[in-house]
C-alpha cells in the first residue's frame, strides 16, 4: 500500500516520524515535504498529496499542519479527494468506515505524538462500510460534477 505524505513548517518533525513510523510498518511512503522548517505555504503541499491520490499514484495519504484544518482545506479542492480532519481515532475510524475518506489529516499544533500514530493507525486499520453510506460518498462526489 502507498501511502503520500504531506506537510508544512509546523509538521516537520512530526511528518518524519509517522513517516518512519509508516514505513517500519511496510507502508510505502511517498513525501511531498516540507522537510525543512523554513516558513512555507500549506496549500502546496495539500494540493499535491491530493493530487497523488486522486490520481492514483498513492492509495491514501496523510496531511499534517499546523491544526491539520488549511492543508485538509487545500486537498478538498482536488476533485476526488476527501480529506477529513481528526484529532482522535475514533473520528479516524469513522473517516474511513462512513466517509471512505482517502486522505487523513491532523495538527502538530494540536496532538502529540502518540495519539497521530493512533490516528494514523485506526484510519489505516477501518474498511470503507458501504451501502447508506455509500449513497452519502456519492452524493459529496456528485456535488464537483454540478
Ligand atoms: O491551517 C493552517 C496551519 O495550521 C498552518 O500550519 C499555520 O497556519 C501556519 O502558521 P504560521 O505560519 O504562523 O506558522
Amino acid at each position: 500500500m502507498k501511502i503520500a505524505i504531506g506537510n508544512d513548517h509546523a509538521a516537520v518533525e512530526m511528518k518524519q516520524e509517522i513517516r518512519t513510523y509508516l514505513e517500519e510498518k511496510g507502508y510505502e511512503v511517498i513525501n511531498f515535504g516540507t522537510d525543512t522548517h523554513e516558513s512555507c505555504n500549506y496549500p502546496e503541499y495539500g494540493e499535491a498529496v491530493g493530487r497523488a491520490v486522486a490520481e492514483g499514484k498513492a492509495d491514501c495519504g496523510v496531511l499534517i499542519c499546523g491544526t491539520g484544518v488549511g492543508i485538509s482545506l487545500a486537498a478538498n479542492k482536488v476533485p476526488g479527494v476527501l480529506a477529513a480532519v481528526c484529532s482522535e481515532p475514533t473520528t479516524a475510524r469513522l473517516a474511513k468506515e462512513h466517509n471512505n475518506a482517502n486522505i487523513i489529516a491532523f495538527g502538530a499544533r494540536i496532538v502529540g505524538m502518540e495519539a497521530a500514530k493512533s490516528i494514523v493507525d485506526a484510519y489505516l486499520g477501518a474498511e470503507f462500510l458501504g451501502g447508506r453510506h455509500q449513497t452519502r460518498v456519492d452524493m459529496i462526489y456528485a456535488i464537483e460534477k454540478k
